[in-house]
């Protein structure tokens, strides 16, 4: 028997997909495969190598190349998708979503050309749209079709949450579910720090604070930033999502899910917690949520759907 390693392609080698890539290297989830356009392809192999000699310092043996060619991607298990163009202080994401969704839709003619077996995690943004446009550019089961925004969301949320209880993170729990805008639904009722309700442990006003700053998370990062977004957490988030899949971990966490009728949506792309395993996404979970959880699903369903409707039809 041959044990062959994964191939992960990560398509966009810029903030994120440079950055994610370091981290998969460190953790040996598989050799990795950057891409980026061809005006770009000497920097992208710079960003390859200055990785791969990382390695002996860390002691990773991953194999990393830079290229502009995706035949190089040939047969990835996994293709991750980082291409497109981030946003500055005062825009929305929404404000990306034409130039966006060209790049994602080329990114994925060529995906479904050369990896037609991946599993597929899409970061640009507008995330839920461009998820929507991966899925009928590629035309592959639904499972196989992920977007990024809750592990990030929540990640956040949960940052937020142990610095307001002065508690190490590792024992904060929770969740955010809906779209990956400032209307995003941290699950208040669902989180907790070392199995306690945070409800007993915050006050109601700062609960309300702390959902409401993790809502606009990502545009804190952008003003501070002054000439981009977020690079290190959404890459941390991209790290943990693919490792659930290399290693068929079967975690629950929240991913940008196709929804056929789970929460009463149909044909949309929302964030959802779900089982992610070595297919991919192997269940959604349906929770019951309270009429006020719904309506603020709601509200953040409708402004994904019209986004989403601004390209796909
Ligand atoms: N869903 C999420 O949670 C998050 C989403 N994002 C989004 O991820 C995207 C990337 O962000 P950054 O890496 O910070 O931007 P960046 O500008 O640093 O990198 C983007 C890279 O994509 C490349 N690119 C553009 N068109 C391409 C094509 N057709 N084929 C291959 N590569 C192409 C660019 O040359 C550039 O190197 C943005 O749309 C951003 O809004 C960023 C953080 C979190
Ligand atoms: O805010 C942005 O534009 C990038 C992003 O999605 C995030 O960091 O949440």
């Amino acid at each position: 028997m041959t044990i062959q390693r994964k191939k992960i392609s990560i398509v966009g080698a810029g903030f994120t997909g440079a950055t994610t890539a370091l981290l998969l290297a460190q953790k040996e989830l598989g050799d990795i495969v950057l891409i980026d356009i061809p005006q770009l392809e000497n920097p992208t192999k710079g960003k390859a190598l200055d990785i791969l000699e990382a390695g002996p310092v860390q002691g990773f043996d991953t194999q990393i190349m830079g290229t502009s060619n995706y035949e190089d991607a040939a047969n990835s298990d996994i293709v991750i998708i980082t291409a497109g163009i981030a946003r500055k202080p005062g825009m929305s994401r929404d404000d990306l979503v034409n130039t966006n969704a060209g790049i994602v839709k080329s990114v994925c003619e060529n995906v479904k050309k050369y990896a037609p077996d991946s599993i597929v995690i899409i970061l640009s943004n507008p995330v839920d749209a461009m998820t929507y446009t991966a899925y009928q550019t590629l035309d592959f089961p639904k499972n196989r079709v992920i977007g990024q925004s809750g592990v990030l969301d929540t990640a956040r949320y949960c940052t937020f949450i142990a610095q307001e209880l002065n508690v190490s993170v590792e024992d904060v729990r929770g969740f955010v579910m809906g779209g990956h805008g400032d209307d995003m639904v941290p699950l208040v009722r669902y989180s907790s720090v070392g199995g306690i309700p945070i409800e007993n442990l915050i006050s109601q006003e700062r609960i309300k604070a702390i959902v409401q700053r993790t809502r606009v998370g990502g545009g804190e990062i952008v003003n501070l930033l002054g000439n981009g977004s977020a690079y290190y957490a959404p890459a941390a988030s991209l790290a943990q999502m693919t490792e659930a899949i290399v290693k068929d971990k079967k975690r629950i966490i929240p991913v940008i899910a196709y929804l056929e009728g789970e929460y009463g949506y149909q044909d949309l792309f929302l964030g959802v917690p779900t089982l992610l395993g070595g297919n991919g996404i192997e269940k959604v979970f349906e929770l019951e949520l309270t009429a006020e959880e719904k309506a603020a699903l709601d509200e953040s369903a409708e402004a994904v759907r019209n986004v989403t409707k601004i390209v796909n039809v």
